[in-house]
């Protein structure tokens, strides 16, 4: 039997009048990665934003472990969901070390202050994701690439069951892309933090996922592993370029490009 840990059902989000999305059914599995890919404006950020309570939709439910999301303290969900926004800008101004901190505030009062386990899980975090020797340093003086991994390290520190990722690669040249990419992967395996992430490059989405979701038209077009997706017309259809694919030897996984707009 699916372990499900975050279920959508018949999930519809307007903005005024507008439907972005409309009866979205998802299924994420414990212990896997997700990438959600789609065209610009096709409501990837939304879905991400209603899966995490961030945002109320006009129908429909999110059940975290079989929970409804909408009938859950924030701090409950704090406990199991960890969200990465696109473009954090907040708390520029603190160190590494006191972002990550804050991560542990989902299991403590503020007023109560952190005892000697939220130490060491801020230590643990903050070797996780490379930024120990960083601890220091305020937010707004590190690299793109560093920020992102402090950011991580505070969603860590959360200890999520689940992380969701809003497009954590953009802005980072293609060493640093990959260099997120893999700490992602590493925390799914040696920590089982579940993963699902909005990406832009299908290929990157094609490698790190067990499973990709497309949307396209107010809902999910197709989910399926790397072949499914690639090997069919999906890309074509939602993407309208003609593509060709290649197979990467190394990792046996198709790799494809776009050659011209339709
Ligand atoms: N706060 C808002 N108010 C009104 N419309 C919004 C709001 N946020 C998003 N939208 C609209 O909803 C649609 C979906 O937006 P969303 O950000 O979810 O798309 P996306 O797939 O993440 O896009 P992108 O790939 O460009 O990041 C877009 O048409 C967008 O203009």
């Amino acid at each position: 039997m699916k372990d499900i840990i975050l279920g959508v059902k018949d999930l519809s989000v307007n903005y005024k009048n507008k439907n972005v999305l409309a009866g979205v059914d998802l299924e994420i599995e414990k212990g896997k990665i997700y990438s959600i890919i789609g065209p610009n404006g096709c409501g990837k950020t939304t879905l991400i934003r209603a899966m995490s309570k961030s945002l109320k939709p006009k129908k429909g439910k999110v059940l975290l472990n079989g929970d409804d999301i909408f009938e859950m303290k924030s701090k409950e969900i704090a406990k199991k969901m960890a969200i990465l926004n696109q473009n954090n800008t907040t708390m520029s101004d603190v160190t590494v070390k006191k972002l990550v901190q804050y991560g542990r505030y989902a299991h403590r009062d503020w007023w109560k202050g952190l005892n000697k386990e939220d130490d060491d899980i801020t230590e643990w975090a903050m070797e996780k994701t490379f930024v120990a020797n960083l601890k220091n340093r305020r937010i707004d003086t590190l690299s793109g690439g560093e920020r992102q991994r402090a950011w991580l390290a505070m969603s860590i520190a959360q200890k999520p069951e689940i992380l969701l990722l809003d497009e954590p690669t953009t802005y980072l040249d293609i060493c640093h892309q990959l260099e997120i990419l893999e700490l992602v992967s590493k925390l799914n395996k040696e920590e089982g933090i579940t993963i699902v992430m909005v990406l832009h490059d299908i290929n990157h989405a094609v490698r790190y996922s067990d499973e990709v979701i497309v949307i396209y038209d107010k809902n999910i077009y197709t989910k399926g592993d790397s072949w499914s997706i690639l090997k069919s017309q999906v890309i074509e259809e939602v993407f309208n370029v003609q593509t060709e694919t290649i197979i990467d030897k190394e990792s046996n996984k198709p790799i494809f490009y776009a050659k011209r707009v339709i």
